[in-house]
């Protein structure tokens, strides 16, 4: 599974010391910046490259934090394909990723605690959609509506 992971100043630490976690559990990832915590490295430019990964399934799955969670989730379902979701508990987290078929997990930094970080982060790469049945139904849905290109019309 290929994760991408990036944050902007807010989530920046929290970034970091989600890196040291990962590799700690042995999962590989791409860091998609910040690299630093320059104040001017707004959400909505960092979220982009990660976004247009997933987009363009370069990357299964990604997380993004900022400070709350919201810019970045916001930023990044504007991209087709992108699902992303602010999430700060256990079962919205692996849940998400079995029904709604989820593939952007979006922190607050500002808000979860690294323990929490750890666990949801956990329960969201481990999780699989459910790919038949009512799931599917809904996923189809959804796609369908990114389909219809609204702006067009
Ligand atoms: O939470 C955010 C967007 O939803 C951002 O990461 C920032 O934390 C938030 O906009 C506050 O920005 P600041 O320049 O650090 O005050």
């Amino acid at each position: 599974m290929k994760i991408g992971i990036a944050a902007d100043h807010a989530g920046f630490k929290n970034k970091e010391a989600l890196k040291l976690f990962l590799d700690e559990k042995g999962y590989e990832y791409e860091d998609f910046g910040a690299h630093s915590m320059d104040p001017e490295d707004d959400y909505s430019d960092i979220v982009m490259p990660l976004a247009v990964a997933i987009s363009e399934q370069k990357v299964d799955k990604g997380i993004a934090i900022c400070g709350s969670g919201v810019g970045v989730s916001i930023a990044a379902n504007k991209f087709e394909g992108v699902r992303a979701a602010l999430i700060s508990e256990h079962y919205s987290a692996h849940q998400g990723v079995e029904h709604d078929d989820l593939n952007l997990l979006c922190m607050g930094g500002r808000v979860l605690g690294a323990a929490l970080i750890e666990e949801i982060t956990i329960a969201f790469l481990e999780a699989k959609f459910i790919d038949h049945g009512r799931f599917q139904r809904r996923l189809n849905k959804v796609k369908a509506i990114e389909e219809m290109n609204f702006k067009k019309l």
